[in-house]
């Protein structure tokens, strides 16, 4: 049988659905809750995250280790305390990252601490080093650069001893006690950078109980053992709240936002409080997708069934699948919704297969109102999981139950999907979610640095709009980074800063002229405003300009004609393609004007701003 359990390496780069390293490590500097006991981890395992302690990637697991959180402990070494069960049972780090977060906030501005430590975690000590978990990437590459003096001062300072001090990167959602914090209403205005840079929407880690499944085959198994044993009710874990059903534990987001319903404990994301529709922002890429999870939502099972979004990377759709379960569980807060990455699927079929338990896979896939599968490509050349899977959406189907599926390609791309599959794939709702056009981008960077307390102005948005053009993702990677090194700098945003702050984001389009280098060069050379070149105005002093600005646009960007007209006062693209068609004549007849367009061409590809 060619199906086999994939792993992943990078946080970043694996596929959905394989969990982050386990919350249950995580002590809050400011006095999180121990973590339950685990079993000390073979020596060779590494990070559960897919990380070396150091941030590496590490190699991907293997089915069979079994993985657990931490790297491998000496035996010999001391019994400090220490997260993820090494230490004594009952022990608990979280004073030390109190003592912690005290000696830092003597030692650095409260801005400083606000933005860089507020959020940060104390996880480990050992005989050699102290791990502090961070949100994001761009916080650990920043206070690996600045702050590890600091860090390793205070380290020292609380231990009487010299220790490395090693920064990982734990998503949010991760670095969250969630139950605990259940009751406290969202943050209003995000203080730190919020999301990984690059990174997805919070998936949980196995959650409450580091629920391997769907990162093992193997600890799927004992999962499922665990499951009948337990019951749906199964007891509480540390980190959670004392009594707390499984179920529950599951949904503590929902439960955070006032939502009564869950997703199933099986399911293997959380819902991120932000993936919802009305913090998706809507333009001609993304509407109909939009409109179809909507539409879904509301008559789950009967209006658009199957729904199917597929597009690129980072384009919204694990965002929409997160927001149609946000509304089905708000409308219908008893219906039960699985939701999954199809490699979970995957992996729990090859499981069941093993473990001759199929009877208990079908009930579990079967039994349920909505199923959410997320990158249902990655069913491509798995026989035997397409046949099974062929066999759980005809069972669903006939129930009337939703079924929303994403990839990153139509149904007919995805390379060697069953015929059968493939057409009823598209019985329902076929939808792409394309790359954003310049107005949503613009409109992305705006909520995104509205939603961080920093609304970036105009000329910012359009600089990172024009450079970043395909990747809500790397969209919001740049806002963050933004608005992150302001607040650290002290500097207020501008457009030199978004330069400066997101030069190795946008390098590779460095030297690639934008339009606004080309308004730059026109509004010089024919001494208009760029005002002028966006009114309404058509004297010939004015739209000659704009069609020069234009044509430039066309020829030395990537930009859409819808684009570009978007650029010069919201005109329609058949206004650009005259305007292009109108001045490629020109040149061919007027010298002097194929000369000035020479001239503008050479300082445009010498950066346009030059000359
Ligand atoms: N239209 C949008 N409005 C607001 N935020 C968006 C929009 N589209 C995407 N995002 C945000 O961009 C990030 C990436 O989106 P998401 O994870 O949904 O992409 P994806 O298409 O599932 O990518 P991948 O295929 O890599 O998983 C998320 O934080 C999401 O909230």
């Amino acid at each position: 049988m060619e199906d086999s359990p994939q792993r992943s390496g990078h946080p970043d780069e694996r596929p959905k659905g394989v969990p982050r390293a386990s919350q249950e490590n995580l002590f809050d500097l400011s006095g999180g809750a121990p973590s339950r006991r685990l079993p000390e981890p073979p020596q060779a395992i590494r990070n559960h995250a897919g990380r070396n302690p150091d941030g590496r990637p590490t190699a991907p697991l293997r089915a069979e280790a079994a993985p657990r959180p931490e790297a491998a402990v000496r035996p010999e070494a001391p019994r400090r305390e220490r997260s993820g069960g090494f230490v004594g049972e009952g022990q608990s780090i979280a004073p030390l990252g109190d003592a912690l977060q005290a000696i830092l906030q003597t030692a650095i501005k409260p801005e400083q601490f606000q933005t860089w430590f507020k959020r940060s975690k104390l996880v480990r000590i050992d005989d050699e080093a102290a791990t502090i978990a961070v949100t994001n990437s761009f916080a650990r590459e920043w206070i690996n650069r600045y702050y590890l003096d600091v860090l390793e001062t205070a380290v020292e300072k609380l231990l009487g001893q010299k220790r490395r001090v090693i920064i990982v990167e734990q998503p949010e959602s991760l670095v969250d006690h969630p139950v605990e914090k259940a009751a406290q209403p969202p943050a209003a205005t995000p203080d730190v950078p919020a999301p990984p840079l690059g990174g997805r929407p919070p998936v949980v880690p196995g959650h409450a109980e580091a629920k391997a499944p769907s990162d093992s085959a193997a600890d799927s198994a004992a999962d499922s053992a665990a499951d009948s044993a337990a019951g749906p009710t199964a007891g509480p874990t540390a980190g959670t709240a004392p009594g707390l059903p499984e179920r529950h534990r599951h949904a503590s987001k929902s439960i955070r936002r006032g939502v009564i319903g869950q997703l199933e404990s099986s399911s293997d994301f959380v819902l991120n409080q932000k993936c919802t529709f009305d913090n998706f922002v809507v333009g001609p890429c993304n509407r109909f997708g939009h409109a179809a999870s909507m539409g879904a939502a509301e008559q789950p099972g009967k209006s658009y069934n199957p729904l199917f979004l597929h597009g690129s990377v980072g384009v919204g759709k694990t965002h929409l699948l997160q927001a149609f379960c946000f509304s089905v569980l708000e409308r219908f807060p008893d219906y039960r919704i699985l939701y999954l990455s199809c490699e979970t699927f995957v992996n729990h079929f090859i499981s069941a297969l093993d473990a001759g338990d199929m009877q208990r896979f079908r009930d579990k896939y079967r039994d349920i109102d909505v199923l959410v599968i997320d990158d249902i490509q990655t069913l491509a050349n798995k026989e035997k999981s397409q046949e099974e899977f062929f066999h759980t959406f005809n069972s669903l189907y006939n129930a009337g139950k939703q079924i929303v599926l994403s990839a990153d390609c139509p149904p007919k791309d995805i390379p060697t999907l069953h015929d059968r599959l493939v057409s009823r794939f598209k019985w329902g709702m076929v939808t792409e979610i394309e790359p954003p056009c310049y107005e949503t981008r613009m409109a992305i960077v705006k909520r995104k640095s509205r939603e961080r307390g920093d609304e970036v102005p105009d000329e910012i948005a359009r600089f990172i709009a024009e450079n970043i053009e395909e990747n809500v993702r790397e969209l919001e990677g740049a806002v963050t980074r933004l608005i992150g090194y302001s607040r650290m700098t002290g500097a207020p945003l501008s457009l030199d800063l978004a330069r400066e702050a997101l030069a190795g984001l946008i390098e590779v389009r460095k030297g690639a002229p934008t339009v606004e280098d080309i308004i730059h060069q026109v509004t010089d050379h024919y001494q208009v405003k760029l005002s002028d070149l966006q009114s309404k105005r058509r004297t010939k002093a004015i739209a000659f300009p704009r069609q020069v600005a234009m044509y430039l646009a066309r020829k030395v960007t990537r930009h859409s004609l819808e684009e570009i007209g978007g650029f010069f006062g919201g005109r329609d693209h058949t206004t650009v393609l005259y305007a292009v068609d109108k001045m490629e004549k020109l040149i061919v007849s007027d010298a002097v004007f194929s000369k000035d367009i020479q001239q503008f061409m050479d300082r445009l590809g010498n950066g346009g701003r030059k000359g």
